[in-house]
């Protein structure tokens, strides 16, 4: 027995391969997915793609188990608009802003659930949130949950509105961690050192205590804490960093609120 009997017997459909779509379909594969039982839908699949027995740009099955929605928010009309009418068929989307409503009108009377996971599913340490609509029974969110945890961890949410916050948090988020190491690195160059040492320096300390967050018990501030001598030189460091007028909070706290926000914008009108 596999968490994706079902889906091999039916059949899965992605439409849209791309980083997310390849990154979820490299990880249900690797967790028992049957090639053979999947459809991908995208008219420029990557090379990589081609030879490992999927069916590809292929007609759909008549029953599919699971349609999972991997476009950008701006192609999601025309990528709906390509997909026939669905029976009893579980929508996944993971597309940005993307309103369960907007899935609805497209598929009145299908179970809906709208997750949104994170570019390090590539590798499987992905975050994925989700939340499903009311014609979701416990059985699809546990599959869709089974589907997520093949490239992370998973957490359901209470309710639609959470999801624009969890975009910017999450969703977004790989991309401000990047950020940040490249900073770091940029910031070592600035005291004298190497790019390449700076942004293994850089790196391995994003990594690491990343790593660290996960695996100890204490909260993260017990482990900066632990950072911080008195009167030394990570006191010094974070004066500046933790400044409340200029310091990394507020930073964060408008970062993140921006990219909430085009959140909500591309729910409102798709673009
Ligand atoms: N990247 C990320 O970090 C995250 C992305 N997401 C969401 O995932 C979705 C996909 O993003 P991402 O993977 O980054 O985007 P990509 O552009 O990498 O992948 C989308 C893929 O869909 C293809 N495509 C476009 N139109 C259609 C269509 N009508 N039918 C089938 N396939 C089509 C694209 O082809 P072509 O390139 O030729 O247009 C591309 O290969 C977005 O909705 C995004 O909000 C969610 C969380 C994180
Ligand atoms: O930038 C975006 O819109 C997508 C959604 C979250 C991460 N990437």
């Amino acid at each position: 027995m596999s968490e994706f009997d079902d889906i091999n017997e039916r059949g899965l459909v992605l439409v849209g391969c791309g980083r997310m779509g390849g990154a979820m379909l490299k990880g249900w594969l690797a967790r028992g997915l049957q090639p053979g039982s999947v459809t991908v839908i995208d008219p420029k699949l990557a090379p990589e793609w081609q030879d490992k027995g999927l069916r590809v740009n292929a007609p759909l099955p008549d029953n599919a188990a699971v349609l999972v929605l991997a476009v950008k928010p701006q192609m999601m009309a025309d990528a709906l608009g390509e997909v026939p009418s669905l029976t009893d068929t579980l929508v996944v989307s993971v597309a940005a802003g993307t309103t369960i409503a907007t899935y609805e009108a497209t598929f009145p009377n299908a179970a809906v659930v709208r997750v949104m996971p994170n570019t390090p599913s590539a590798i499987g340490q992905g975050i994925s949130a989700l939340i499903g609509n009311h014609r979701a029974t416990a059985a699809d969110l546990d599959l869709a949950e089974a589907l997520m945890r093949a490239v992370g961890r998973v957490v359901r949410l209470d309710s639609e509105d959470q999801m624009d916050a969890v975009t910017g948090l999450s969703g977004s988020g790989p991309a401000y961690v990047f950020h940040m190491i490249e900073a770091m690195a940029q910031a070592g160059e600035a005291e004298g050192l190497s790019p390449d040492l700076a942004l293994e320096l850089a790196r391995m300390t994003v990594a690491g205590a990343g790593a660290l967050a996960i695996d100890a018990d204490e909260d993260p501030a017990v482990l900066r804490e632990n950072v911080t001598s008195p009167g030394g030189t990570t006191a010094a460091g974070l004066r500046v960093l933790m400044d409340a007028q200029d310091g990394l909070r507020p930073l964060m706290t408008r970062t993140v609120a921006a990219a909430a926000e085009r959140g909500r914008e591309l729910g409102r009108n798709g673009k």
